[in-house]
């Protein structure tokens, strides 16, 4: 409990960042100001087993990852490596019974875009996922034009006493995939993540090929 009687809600919004870019830093501000959160934890995923692609290697996305978020304000953004060091498939469940064990009486809050929250009932173990945490959902731009918004009730098999908050952000139509595309068209990406970010991908030479 904090000072206010309240559990001190812990944030965890974690993603492939293969690249980070523009609209996950937004989100994370967006959190930061509307989530009430003592902390973010930030996850570059290990082995994306709900991917069919390879993913760039774990160490150029966690490096991506910190240069990424480093200026966000207040102290309360915590790079977290725990799951590209994790073995086998990286399940979000673990990183939350983990995160449980270390925080005992912390509300955690799991963060994503609408795409993701759609898409929740093929997560291994959602329901457990839905029994911890509170779900925060973004709105997404699609790139087919339009909006995705999220209404719990579309998932079939809800457990009782699931909990979900919307996070109000403007959409931003922005993907790593298009900026993977852009970057092996050898296209300007530098509107779309932020310039470390960018010149990191430029001195290792990531997304030459798509
Ligand atoms: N433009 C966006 N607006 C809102 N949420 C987003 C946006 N881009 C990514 N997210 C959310 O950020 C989280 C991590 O996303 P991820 O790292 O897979 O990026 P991505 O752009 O979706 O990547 P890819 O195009 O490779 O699938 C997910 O919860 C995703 O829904
Ligand atoms: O635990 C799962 O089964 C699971 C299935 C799909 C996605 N996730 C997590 O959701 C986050 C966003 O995923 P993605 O595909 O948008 O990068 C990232 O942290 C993934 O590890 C987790």
């Amino acid at each position: 409990m904090n000072s206010s009687g309240k559990a001190p809600r812990i944030g965890v919004f974690g993603g492939a960042f293969d690249p980070p870019h523009n609209a996950h830093v937004a989100l994370a501000e967006a959190a930061l100001a509307q989530l009430e959160l003592a902390e973010l934890h930030v996850i570059p995923t290990g082995q994306a087993w709900h991917k069919s692609r390879t993913l760039t290697p774990k160490e150029d996305r966690l490096a991506m990852t910190r240069l990424a978020f480093a200026d966000l304000k207040g102290g309360k953004v915590v790079i977290d490596s725990r799951e590209v060091l994790r073995d086998g498939p990286t399940y979000t469940l673990d990183t939350l019974h983990e995160l449980q064990k270390e925080q005992p009486g912390a509300q955690l809050v799991l963060i994503m875009g609408a795409d993701q929250a759609s898409a929740l009932p093929s997560w291994h173990g959602w329901q457990a996922i839905l029994g911890i945490a509170i779900v925060s959902v973004a709105y997404r731009a699609l790139s087919t034009g339009g909006i995705a918004r999220f209404d719990p009730n579309m998932l079939p098999n809800l457990p009782a006493g699931a909990r979900f908050e919307a996070l109000e952000l403007p959409a931003m139509d922005t993907s790593a995939t298009e900026i993977r595309r852009r970057a092996a068209l050898g296209v300007d990406i530098s509107s779309l993540v932020p310039p470390t970010v960018a010149r990191y991908i430029d001195q290792h030479h990531l997304y030459r090929s798509a």
